[in-house]
Order: C-alpha cells, then structure tokens, then sequence
C-alpha cells in the first residue's frame, strides 16, 4: 500500500524519536460521494491556505529534513516517504503520542461551551488539549508545520521520547492521557486528509455535534459579519485566513488592524456588523456561498469520516441537549474519548450547574434575550423561511444519516 504523506511525516518521526532514545537512554458510505471526492470538497480543497511561517519553526517539517520553502503537500514529505517504507500505521507507539479525539464540528454548535467543560475536566481525567488556543487547525491549514508543531501544541512531555520512560509502563489504555482537540471546520476535510488522519491515528475517536441548520448557519453568518470589523471580507475566515496572524502581521508592521482608519470609518464599519445593516439578499447570497454552504452540508462530510472511520468512533450529539441536559452531553462525550464511565461520572457531578449551563461564545453578550441570533432572525420571517427552504434538502439528508446510524433524534426539517 502505498504510504500517504502524513503517515510516512509520523513514521519519519517515530524513527527519529527511537534513535535518539537509543543514544540517550466501518463502515462504509452508502452514498457514492464517500468514495470519491464532491464538487465542494474539490472546491474546498482549492481554497487558500496560510503560508507557512519560518520564524515559528514551521520549516521544520520533520526531524532532520529542513524546509524552507513552502512546498506543496503531496510532494512535501516524498524523501521520508521513499526512506520509510517499513510503516505499518498504528497510532505512533514508538514516540508515545496518541491523539485520541477531534471535535470536527459543527462550526456554531456550542464547541466552545465543550472545549470550555472539558478543560475543567482535564485535570481529573487526563484530558489534554491544546495549551494556547481552542482551535488549532493542523490537519487543516497547519499540516506544513509538520507533527512535531502539531505535538508541540499540546503539553506532551518531551521525555516519553525515551524508551526508559517507556518501560515504566505508564500509558496504558485505560490510565493514558487523551490528547484531543477541537477545530469545528474539521468535519469538511478533504476525504484524502481523512484518510491520513486514519492511517495515523486508527483509534481516534471523533465528535460532531449538531445544530438546527437554520440556527446555525444565520449563527455563522453573523460571526462572518462581526469579523468584518476586525477588517475581514466576508468569507475570508473560513477561506483559510487564520484569526490573529494577520493581527500578528499587522502588529509587526506597527499598526492595529484598524488603525489606518478614522473613527468615523470605525463607527461605520461597526453600524454595517449589525444583522440589521444588512438585507436580506446579502444574507441570502452568503448563505449560498462555498463556506456556508459546505458547512450547511454535515451528511455529505460526515459520510467522508464514516468511511474511514468505525462507526462506533463517531459520536454525533443534538445540540439542543447541551440546554436540556449539558451533564449528559458532557459524559457521553468524556466515556466516547475513553475516560472510565466512575471517573467520568464523578467529574460530572462535581461541576457547578453555573458552570454547566453557562453560555460560551454565544452570538450578543448580555442577558437580553432580544439580542440572541434566533430571536434576530426571528424578525425577518421571511429570510427564516427562504434560509429553511435552502437548507432542507440538507436536513433530510442529516436526518436520514442519523437513522442509518440508529440514533434516535432528528433535526428539523
Ligand atoms: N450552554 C449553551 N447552550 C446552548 N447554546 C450554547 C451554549 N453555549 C454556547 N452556545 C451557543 O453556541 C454557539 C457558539 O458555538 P461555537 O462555540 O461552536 O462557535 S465557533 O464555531 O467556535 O465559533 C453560540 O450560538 P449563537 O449565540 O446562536 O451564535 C452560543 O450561543
């Protein structure tokens, strides 16, 4: 078989690792689209990507073979991958990292709410995620920084390197830390990025949670507004430009992002973030718009990840029971991860409800429920009803996924 580029970047890896130890010490998809690539994942797949930045260390793609240049993917690891054919897959047992959960998504589903709990949880069940930032976006725009970024993200000590440590026993599958991260535009990755993700880490376990799409997408499209401000177009965020590097990049030119602005320009790019400068056919062409589109679309792109997948690795969870029972939402996902049902339990009960059911990223700040997104969109009746009818056909689709799947809820439709 042939070895795909993230594979041979991890075996190449795992090599260097035992090295330098040595010195010191499913299913498959019922629909065609799984098997091939769809029109929006091409186009998606296309889309523009960060460049790599050498004073980050993203040129160090992999021990001891140094890039400094962005080269393209497929080609970028081709020497490792001729060096290492001996690649069996598995989850990088030799360097000890084993990355054993993604949320995927969906983008406004209350991922950040999750990623909030789990943090609290993580000193008690072992839960690691990334130190700096929720989303860290490697298998999507950061995979030129190679894993050792990647690892370098999360608080993996770099001892268990050594096969000393090793011997001590520690990881265990029970006992092992989980390291996990939640990036929500994961879920339309490419069906090949997919695959490298398996052959990497065949026992990861993945999380999707689901949204009303209607909900969602008017969600998403208000974020898409608000980030304008921060000198954005609309789209631009989810093309692939990463959040606070061109903040870092303005920084270094020594202005702000708005600095070149007057006030009158600032007051007015503020006034056109409001849901209510807009009309409704900017809204309506936004919604058709690859970004929200493809992300409207979670049966198309889950079926990628369940034909790479078991299902039994794939949770999906209704977003409506983080209101109805955030508890329940939140052992369900720490017993998928692989956290013991007792131990889960207990880190559960020991939350405060404050804690449970507070609201994280939510579209308006403040208490009025006036200024919540469905209320916001619940007085223009007539873009709900033309957002409901693009979004349908997609909702069925979801719907039919999840009783393929045997779950017992469903969107609406
Ligand atoms: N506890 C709780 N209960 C119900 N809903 C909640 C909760 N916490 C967050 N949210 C809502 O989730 C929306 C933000 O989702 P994400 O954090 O996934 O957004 S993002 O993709 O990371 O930008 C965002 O939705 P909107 O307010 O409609 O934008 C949040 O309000």
């Amino acid at each position: 078989m042939k070895m795909s580029d993230f594979a041979s970047m991890l075996a190449s890896f795992k090599s260097n690792a035992v090295a330098s130890a040595s010195t010191s010490s499913s299913k498959s998809s019922a629909l065609p689209q799984s098997s091939s690539t769809s029109p929006s994942q091409q186009r998606s797949m296309t889309r523009k990507r960060p460049h790599p930045d050498p004073a980050d260390g993203a040129h160090n793609i992999v021990v001891g073979h140094t890039h400094t240049a962005g080269p393209s993917f497929p080609s970028m690891h081709e020497s490792v991958r001729h060096k290492h054919q001996t690649y069996q897959g598995g989850g990088g047992d030799d360097i000890g990292f084993e990355l054993s959960f993604l949320v995927i998504g969906a983008q406004k589903a209350g991922t950040s709410w999750l990623h909030a709990l789990l943090q609290k949880c993580s000193p008690t069940t072992r839960i690691s995620l990334p130190r700096e930032q929720k989303e860290v976006h490697f298998w999507d725009w950061h995979y030129r920084k190679g894993f050792q970024w990647y690892i370098r993200q999360f608080d993996y000590p770099r001892k268990k390197l050594s096969l000393t440590h090793k011997k001590t026993g520690e990881g265990t599958p029970s006992t092992a830390t989980k390291y996990g991260e939640i990036t929500p535009c994961y879920v339309v990755l490419p069906p090949s990025t997919i695959s490298e993700i398996h052959q990497c880490f065949p026992n990861l376990k993945l999380i999707f949670i689901a949204r009303d799409m209607v909900d969602r997408v008017w969600s998403a499209m208000i974020m898409e507004l608000r980030d304008q401000n921060s000198g954005r177009k609309a789209g631009e965020f989810a093309e692939g430009v990463i959040p606070g590097d061109d903040t870092r990049r303005l920084a270094k030119e020594g202005r702000s992002s708005n600095s070149s602005m007057s006030v009158a320009q600032q007051r007015r790019m503020q006034q056109q973030s409001l849901p209510s400068s807009q009309t409704d056919a900017y809204f309506l062409e936004r919604l058709r718009s690859e970004t929200h589109a493809s992300r409207s679309d979670y049966a198309t792109h889950l079926r990628n990840w369940y034909a790479h997948f078991p299902a039994k690795s794939i949770l999906i969870i209704d977003y409506k029971e983080i209101d109805t029972d955030p508890r329940g939402v939140l052992r369900a996902v720490l017993v998928h991860i692989g956290i013991e049902e007792d131990e889960a339990k207990a880190c559960v009960e020991a939350l405060q409800d404050e804690e449970v059911r507070q609201k994280v990223n939510a579209a308006t700040s403040g208490s009025n429920a006036d200024t919540t997104s469905q209320c916001l969109l619940s007085q223009r009746p007539s873009l709900k009803k033309q957002i409901q009818d693009y979004v349908r056909p997609f909702a069925v689709e979801f719907n039919l996924m999840l009783k393929e799947q045997g779950y017992n809820w469903r969107l609406n439709e």
